[in-house]
């Protein structure tokens, strides 16, 4: 299938190089992921603490938002980052290529981190995160796949521990500005906190600029696009993944609750780490921490070591991921019973909760990029990213649903204490066993940008044995 549908700057490389050694393109992509990630994780660690302690009144008063507030906004945010993919995913796949559409969004982006930095009352923020949700959203799928389209048949092998490398690339840059905005936040207040990650937008979208003559450009599709993502085997990908991240998006209501729940209920633990007392919100480096420390031990030791005895296939990644989340999920509910009765449990309870989570994560995060990557037909790889993102955005919508459905007039919860936990582990273990149906049944076909598809009993194969 040609993809050149669509003009592109002639000077621009339109098919994958004809190469066994990594893309010249990736260090551009890999580099501004992790500038872009430090952004947007920078941000999001202080919104919570941001929003229930510094947030002003029209007045220039502090007029702070209640908990269960903070916890539904941030919900509301991170669902609206995670719904926007797929309108960046028609952009480039259909109008404008993943180039254009990520350096043109990453310019608006660079506004929502402004709009943050400039004005710290609910219009600042509601302009600021809604710019950011759109930016950060509607590029996502695009880097994915650009990712991806970087590779032929060459050197589609490296594939897999490419996609590996792109989440450290991501958790460096999330480490790092989990540890310093909330720091930055409680010694210069917010608009230092919120303008830092704003320069390491600006410094994300100029990195991707600079990669503009190393990339694989793929064209977009133009008017045959809606042909090829609606009907035949776009349609089909389309049908057979929706189950699989229907049950991942429980993942996500889990994961994400990280960045509210888990900080709050940080607030009532002893956080002293040698001697040092850290802030609520900077537990959350937790897990890109254990993400640069995870993804090595996995790709190298654990899948090769298990696949010796039990082929470690992507479904299976993914479902045991979903019954590790179980155990996560269940120790934050042991803390919260020692909480309610009048316990100050160590830190390091949260911080085994959160090995256990990274885990889960390496297991089922990882594993969908790609395999939703291979299984999307070429030309609408954006489009599939933009749906497996989706799974992140229902994930936040129940979880936001479920805060708005228990919350009582008087601020207090139909769910209270460690009852909101066991809540969230029982879907995730119900979530979990649903799962080994769906993967049983899957069928598909793998896809990559310069070779003809697997066939279905191939890719099957390979998803499964
Ligand atoms: C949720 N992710 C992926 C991302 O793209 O941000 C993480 O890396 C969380 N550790």
């Amino acid at each position: 299938m040609s993809n050149a549908s669509q003009p592109t700057n002639p000077k621009f490389q339109t098919t994958p190089y004809p190469i066994d050694t990594m893309p010249p393109g990736i260090p551009y992509i890999v580099g501004n992921e992790a500038a872009e990630r430090f952004s947007f994780y920078g941000m999001k660690a202080i919104l919570t603490v941001f929003m229930t302690t510094y947030l002003l009144g029209g007045n220039g008063e502090t007029d702070p938002m209640s908990d269960g507030d903070a916890k539904f906004w941030v919900h509301v945010f991170v669902m609206a980052a995670y719904f926007t993919p797929l309108i960046g995913a028609f952009a480039a796949d259909w109008l404008f290529g993943k180039y254009k559409t990520i350096l043109w969004l990453s310019i608006l982006y660079c506004f929502g981190h402004l709009a943050l930095a400039l004005n710290e009352t609910r219009i600042g923020l509601a302009v600021g995160l809604g710019l950011i949700a759109f930016g950060t959203g509607a590029i996502k799928p695009c880097v994915s796949a650009h990712v991806g389209d970087q590779f032929g048949s060459k050197n589609s092998h490296m594939l897999e521990k490419v996609f590996g490398w792109f989440y450290v690339a991501i958790n460096l840059g999330a480490f790092a500005s989990t540890l310093l905005t909330p720091w930055l936040l409680d010694r210069f207040g917010p608009q230092v906190a919120f303008g830092v990650p704003g320069i390491l937008m600006a410094i994300a979208t100029f990195l991707f600029w600079m990669g503009r003559n190393r990339f694989v450009h793929i064209p977009a599709r133009g008017a045959v696009f809606f042909k090829d993502a609606f009907t035949g085997d776009g349609l089909k990908a389309l049908l057979n993944l929706a189950p699989i991240y229907i049950l991942v998006a429980v993942f996500w209501s889990l994961f994400d609750q990280t960045a509210s729940a888990w900080v709050l209920q940080a607030n009532h633990m002893d956080r002293t780490v040698f001697g040092f007392e850290l802030l609520s919100s900077q537990i959350q480096a937790a897990n890109p921490f254990l993400i640069l420390i995870l993804v090595p031990v996995f790709s190298y030791l654990i899948y090769p070591t298990f696949n010796k005895v039990f082929s470690m296939t992507p479904l299976r990644r993914v479902g045991i991921g979903m019954f590790l989340t179980v155990g996560a999920f269940s120790i934050s509910a042991l803390i919260e019973t020692a909480i309610q009765n009048g316990g100050t449990p160590s830190i390091g309870w949260q911080v085994l909760a959160y090995i256990i989570l990274t885990a889960a994560e390496v297991m089922v995060s990882i594993t969908c990029l790609e395999f939703s990557y291979t299984q999307a037909p070429n030309s609408i790889k954006s489009i599939i990213m933009s749906f497996y993102m989706l799974s992140v955005s229902l994930g936040n919508f129940i979880t936001a649903g479920v805060n708005a459905v228990i919350s009582n007039d008087d601020g207090s919860s139909k769910l209270p204490g460690a009852s909101y936990y066991w809540f969230f582990t029982g879907l995730m273990l119900v979530a979990a066993f649903l799962f080994i149906i769906v993967a049983y049944m899957y069928r598909g076909r793998t896809y990559i940008q310069d070779s003809a598809p697997e066939t279905e009993i191939d890719a099957e194969a390979s998803a499964m044995n």
